[in-house]
This record gives C-alpha cells, sequence and structure tokens, in this order.
C-alpha cells in the first residue's frame, strides 16, 4: 500500500489523530516533512525507521513539544496546533520518553501519581484510588514504595506507563517502550500493551524491534528521511521494497 490510496481510514468515523502536512525543521535539519496521518480510535499503530527519520520528534509534535514548522494537528476533529505543549495532557494524549524519565528520590506510587499533576480535578480527586489500579494492572503494586532507581530496567519502564495511563488518556504514544530489555521482558510488554487495547487505549508506538511491532500492531507506518516512505498492514509495510531498502536492510547490515 501507498501513502496515497491509505490516508483515509475505512470506515466513516473521524479519527482520533489526524496530521496534515506536518513539518518540523530544525534550522536546516528536516526532522519531520510533510507528514500526513490518520489514527483510528482503538487501534495499536507503530512508527518504524532508521536513527535518526524523524519518529520521535513526530511524536514530541503530537504532544506539541516540538513546535510545527508547517501543517495542522487534529485531536477528536478540533485543530490543536495553537495548543500549548502543558494542556494537551487535558486532550487525552500521554506519552512516555525514548530514557527513562523517572524522578529518582520520589516512590514509585509518586512518580505514577505525578501523571494526575495536570489532570482536572475530579481525576485529581480520586487519584489514590486509581494509581492503586493502574499499578496493579502493570504489575508494579508491590515496588510503590520503592525509588526508581531500585527497579529492574524492565520496572522502571512499566513505572512510566503507570504515569502515562494514570489520567486515563485516550490516545497513549510509547517511545521505545521495549528498548534494553531482554526477550522475555519485551515479551510481557507486548501482552501488556494488547490487554491495553482490550481496555481502549489506542496506541501510537515507536519501536525498533520489528517483530514486536508486526506482532503488536493493527498498523504501520515507516518513516524515512522525515517523510513516511510506506504505511498499510504490518506484513505489508515490511515487505515493502522501500522499507526493506532504507530501514530493514540497515538492520541486517549492522546486525
Ligand atoms: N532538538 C533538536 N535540534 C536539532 N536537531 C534535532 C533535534 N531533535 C532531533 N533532531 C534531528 O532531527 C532528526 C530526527 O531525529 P529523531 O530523534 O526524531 O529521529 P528518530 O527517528 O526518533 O531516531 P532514533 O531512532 O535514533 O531515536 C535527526 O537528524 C536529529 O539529529
Amino acid at each position: 500500500m501507498t501513502p496515497d490510496d491509505t490516508t483515509k481510514p475505512e470506515d466513516a468515523s473521524a479519527p482520533l489523530l489526524e496530521l496534515d502536512d506536518v513539518a518540523v525543521h530544525f534550522g536546516g535539519v528536516r526532522a519531520v516533512d510533510g507528514v500526513s496521518l490518520h489514527l483510528r480510535e482503538g487501534l495499536i499503530y507503530g512508527i518504524l525507521g532508521a536513527n535518526g527519520s524523524g519518529k520521535s520528534t513526530l511524536l514530541g509534535a503530537v504532544t506539541r513539544l516540538n513546535p510545527l514548522t508547517r501543517g495542522h494537528l487534529r485531536f477528536d476533529g478540533r485543530p490543536y496546533e495553537n495548543v500549548p505543549a502543558h494542556r494537551v495532557a487535558h486532550l487525552g494524549v500521554a506519552r512516555t520518553f525514548q530514557t527513562v524519565r523517572l524522578i529518582d528520590d520520589r516512590s514509585v506510587l509518586d512518580n505514577v501519581l505525578l501523571g494526575l499533576d495536570t489532570a482536572d480535578r475530579s481525576k485529581r480527586k480520586h487519584a489514590r484510588g486509581r494509581a492503586d489500579e493502574v499499578m496493579e494492572r502493570v504489575g508494579i503494586t508491590h515496588l510503590q514504595r520503592m525509588r526508581p532507581s531500585e527497579l529492574s530496567y524492565g520496572m522502571q519502564r512499566r513505572t512510566e506507563i503507570a504515569r502515562a495511563i494514570v489520567g486515563t488518556p485516550r490516545l497513549l504514544l510509547l517511545d521505545e517502550p521495549t528498548a534494553g530489555m531482554n526477550t522475555e521482558e519485551r515479551d510481557e510488554i507486548s501482552d501488556l500493551l494488547r490487554s491495553l487495547q482490550q481496555e481502549g487505549y489506542t496506541q501510537l508506538l515507536v519501536e525498533h524491534d520489528v517483530q514486536m511491532m508486526v506482532t503488536v500492531c493493527d498498523y504501520l507506518f515507516a518513516m524515512n528521511f522525515g517523510k513516511l516512505i510506506a504505511q498499510g498492514l504490518p506484513d505489508d509495510v515490511v515487505a515493502d521494497q522501500g522499507v526493506r531498502e532504507s530501514y530493514l536492510g540497515r538492520q541486517a547490515a549492522d546486525a
């Protein structure tokens, strides 16, 4: 499939997220350069691409951390390219980062509660109960009094996911959620993401583990030099000639 024949979702429901000709340039670096895509509610989407192809910058554009050079963003049909980054959580968008970003002089529980700092008062009122719920959900309840540095890397990543979902976002952006994990931990995170999908979380993942992306995602995008070069069903995207040449071939060559 090419971007042209799949930019519209197949059904008539409005996309949860729409990017229209989004570009983020850093001086002369065209990190993201004219990306248009639609995400439908309830699916898991993935972005594949070589190092430096613009994947994290695109997530930064969606969360408004990276100012747009041009283009438009819509969430649930409403434009939000002028909404400041600190208000994006209120729209229902949450994110984890490529490197673990937990506060080490606070407990795991406190780190999870930080995910509700910018939430509406109604959500904050039930903060402790909700934090208990999500810690149970991601399997870190028994670690809640510990400091992040006392946790394994896999458990730190789970803590980040708990912090991201504690505010019940509608869209969860995950930047390399299994980076640095062993196979067992990767499989566990894959299972966790799929079970979060059953609970209604729409997800957009950036990940270098192609096998995991094919297994977990319903739909893949591939980027190269800031542009979308393919999108479609995971098996089709990894079989795409351009994707193989720009990314998968390079991965094999680097192996
Ligand atoms: N704040 C910044 N200032 C200048 N250039 C940047 C900035 N952030 C990213 N870039 C550049 O933009 C390009 C895209 O980077 P980005 O991190 O989005 O790629 P990526 O696909 O996420 O890579 P990786 O897989 O290594 O994480 C790279 O050339 C990078 O050096």
